[in-house]
């Protein structure tokens, strides 16, 4: 299930370098623009799969690569993450990014062996995992993918995608009640409106795992599937997603993201903002010309 490369389409195999100078340490707005992705990354496996036989674009998919530690998200690995978001966002032949781990963990939490000496200057002093929240700003839309552990900040990067996946065996949880701390990265608030207040203040409280089943009669996840279909249930979501036009699956992220944060009647006209400017694209003639004359939309 987790054997990724396989998957890999001929455009994998380009190998692309990336610009020097770059230095990835923990702070917001950094242009990666000009970036291209590294050869190899030491913590995460890049992969890229052609939408069809007959186009170039592509779905990519980044797999969280540290076994030994069940993907425990040290500084190292979320450089990588956030390198690869970041150039593969910018990717015009990339349509639709996947985030997933192995098939025994997505990411068992933020390092704790990292975290254990900081003090409170450390952690406040530097905006301790601030950056992080850099991976709900794509423009493109992001699937997490999990199998097995999803804890603390694992299933806090996870809820930063814009949907979640999982497999029969994954388990949810914010366990950092039990090291002393809270979560740090999202939990408390993404949590709570992904599954309310009393279900987020139970995991966050009791430090207590989800299962897969809970997750996804809580709102948690859109689908859940059998351990060995997961990854490919993911690209073909994936790919539909990617076969859409692109102005409007940008918009509808940003329309739904901006659910989570605005008061009703400003999301409802940034909704219908962002409704009446797809009127100004190509896809909305091509998508509406192709439903009238019966036949498949071509999207550009
Ligand atoms: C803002 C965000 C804050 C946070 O995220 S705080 C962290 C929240 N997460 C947790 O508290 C979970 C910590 N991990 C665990 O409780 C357990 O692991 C599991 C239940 C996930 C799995 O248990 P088992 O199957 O027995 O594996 P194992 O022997 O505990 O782990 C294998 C190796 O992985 C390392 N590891 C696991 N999680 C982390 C982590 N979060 N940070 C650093 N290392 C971790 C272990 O230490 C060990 O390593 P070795 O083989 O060298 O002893």
């Amino acid at each position: 299930m987790f054997q990724i490369a396989q998957h890999a389409s001929r455009h994998s195999a380009s190998k692309l370098g990336v610009s020097s100078g770059f230095t990835f340490g923990g702070h917001f707005a950094r242009s990666f623009s000009s970036s291209l992705l590294k050869d190899s990354y030491d913590n995460l496996l890049v992969s890229k799969h052609a939408v069809s036989e007959d186009s170039d674009n592509q779905v990519a998919m980044m797999q969280l690569n540290r076994p030994k530690a069940l993907n425990a998200l040290s500084d190292a690995v979320l450089d990588d993450v956030l390198h690869a978001a970041h150039v593969l966002d910018k990717d015009p032949t990339v349509r639709c990014l996947i985030l997933t781990g192995s098939a025994k963990a997505f990411a068992a939490g933020a390092d704790i062996s990292e975290m254990k000496t900081k003090n409170f200057e450390d952690a406040y002093g530097t905006d301790m995992f601030g950056h992080w929240q850099e991976l709900s700003r794509l423009q493109k839309p992001l699937l997490a993918a999990v199998s097995g552990f999803c804890l603390g900040g694992g299933c806090e990067v996870a809820m930063m995608c814009d949907m979640i996946l999982c497999s029969k065996s994954a388990k949810f949880g914010q366990p950092e009640i039990n090291l002393g701390i809270i979560a740090g990265g999202g939990g408390t608030q993404r949590l709570t409106r992904a599954i309310g207040k009393s279900k987020s203040m139970y995991m966050h409280l009791t430090g207590e795992f989800i299962s897969a089943e809970e997750a996804y009669n809580s709102g948690l996840v859109a689908k859940v599937f059998p351990d060995d279909e997961l990854m490919d249930e993911t690209l073909k979501i994936a790919k539909t997603i990617a076969s859409k036009g692109v102005l409007s699956v940008q918009a509808a992220k940003e329309a739904v993201n901006a659910a989570e944060e605005l008061p009703l009647q400003e999301g409802l006209r940034l909704e219908r903002r962002l409704f009446h400017s797809l009127f100004a694209t190509k896809d909305q003639k091509e998508g509406m010309a192709a439903f009238l004359e019966k036949r498949p939309a071509d999207f550009s």
